[in-house]
């Protein structure tokens, strides 16, 4: 036993062989957290098909399957329950999944305790329950409601949300400590290809970072640039709208009110001060923007629009930088993809990095789900990750909380 163990650092991981999971009832954390459009219906799977693997293997070794998940966060527009998701899994697993419209409720204790045979529940988004959002220490969360009233009816707990491993919340860090517990096959594989990267012969490494997660980004900036990992950053989304107000740009009132709405204007000071530190990072030259419905590009320096993603000459100088990368890592789309109108900046990166000879880590929902069917994916050198946040802040040498409680966890021993 205890010889497939994954090393992260100073921490010791046991794997799915590392424990006796056969014909046992196991908790299964997932991340199919997925980008929704207006009207609530998932516009990418991605995340959902990375995970089948996984749940095929312990339900091929006999095992009972208890399957839960966040979807969005509370007051955002995806944050729905996981019924069409639960539809996906069973498409993709070929097996029945059953939807309990519960999470630790009575009902949905109930159907724990009644499952048997194989068979294979999804809970409803963990996030309905209030202490799922709070972050905390393993030590604090094993006593919260949610692993309390759980844990007992399981015998095994496997994390495999890697994307959601940056976060201390109770069903990443409070089991492990109440079960024995193993890191999923999603989980692994991104630990294992990630760790790839901190070797410091490959350089330059390119970060390309974008998106609406500005708060989580400019920390890993942050820990980027003090640790010295990236030799430049090149942003897009509202991470550079951010940068460009902190350089002094002005992007017009309408701008400035969506990042004011967005508490990102908060975050000028530290953008400040990683730019006056000369950190490597990259600022759009223009931007597409939308006036009137109409869609042309403007210099940063005379925005008149509402901007939504990069320029083409902003997408060419990051392209240019990519080509001689011998490491890119994406994460965060350039511009609002959800708009076919505004994806080419995201599609230009990834292409460029695709062409390019580096290794590539492509991390975040949104930004997966603008790889076109045509780009070519040479699995040799392309790693898809399922995460977002959690990818940055791993790549950023932060430790992870879902690491961290599953190095905790008791590895039973196989009988
Ligand atoms: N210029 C922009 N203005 C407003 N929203 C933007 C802009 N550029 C990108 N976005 C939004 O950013 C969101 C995606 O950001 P996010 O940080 O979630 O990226 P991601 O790749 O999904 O990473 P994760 O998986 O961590 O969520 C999209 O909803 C997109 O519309
Ligand atoms: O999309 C992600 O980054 C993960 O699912 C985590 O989601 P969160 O940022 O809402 O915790």
């Amino acid at each position: 036993m205890g010889i497939f163990l994954i090393k992260v650092g100073d921490l010791t991981i046991p794997t799915m062989d590392d424990i006796d999971i056969r014909s046992k009832k196991v908790l299964l954390r997932i991340d199919i957290n997925s980008p929704v459009d207006e009207n609530g219906k998932i516009i990418d799977d991605s995340r959902i098909k990375a995970h089948i693997g996984t749940i095929k293997e312990l339900a091929d070794k006999g095992n009972s399957i208890v399957l839960i998940s966040h979807q969005g966060r509370p007051g955002d527009k995806d944050f729905i329950s996981l019924e069409e998701h639960t539809k996906l899994i069973s498409k993709y697993l070929d097996r029945e999944v059953v939807f309990v419209e519960d999470v630790i409720g009575p009902y949905a204790r109930e159907m724990i305790k009644k499952l048997e045979n194989n068979g294979i529940l999804l809970l409803d988004n963990i996030r309905l329950i209030s202490e799922e959002l709070i972050e905390a220490p393993p030590q604090q969360h094993v006593k919260t409601f949610l692993v309390r009233k759980l844990a007992p009816l399981f015998d095994v707990y496997v994390n495999d949300a890697f994307a959601t491993s940056h976060r201390s919340q109770p069903s990443i860090v409070g089991f492990p400590l109440a079960l024995p517990s193993a890191a999923g096959r999603v989980m692994e594989r991104e630990v294992s290809a990630l760790a790839r990267i901190f070797n410091a012969e490959d350089t330059p490494k390119i970060f390309t970072l974008g998106g609406g997660k500005v708060h989580d980004t400019i920390r890993i900036i942050e820990n980027l640039v003090r640790k010295r990992i990236a030799d430049r950053i090149l942003t897009g989304g509202l991470v550079a709208e951010l940068f460009s107000v902190a350089k002094g740009i002005n992007l017009n009132p309408k701008n400035m009110e969506i990042l004011e709405k967005l508490g990102i204007l908060s975050l000028i000071p530290r953008a400040r001060k990683l730019l006056l530190s000369g950190a490597p990072i990259e600022i759009p030259v223009d931007y597409k923007v939308e006036i009137n419905g109409n869609v042309m590009e403007e210099p940063a320096s005379k925005i008149t629009g509402v901007i939504k993603d990069i320029g083409s000459t902003t997408a060419e100088i990051y392209s240019s930088f990519i080509k001689d990368a011998k490491v890119v890592v994406l994460r965060g789309p350039m511009g609002v993809i959800e708009d076919e109108r505004f994806k080419s900046g995201s599609k230009s990166v990834l292409k460029a990095s695709l062409e390019g000879q580096g290794y590539v880590i492509i991390g975040g929902g949104h930004m997966i789900s603008a790889l076109d069917k045509d780009m070519k994916i040479d699995s040799s050198k392309v790693h898809i990750s399922t995460g977002g946040g959690a990818l940055l802040l791993f790549l950023s040498g932060e430790r992870l909380p879902a690491l961290e409680a599953l190095s905790m966890s008791v590895v039973n021993s196989s009988d």
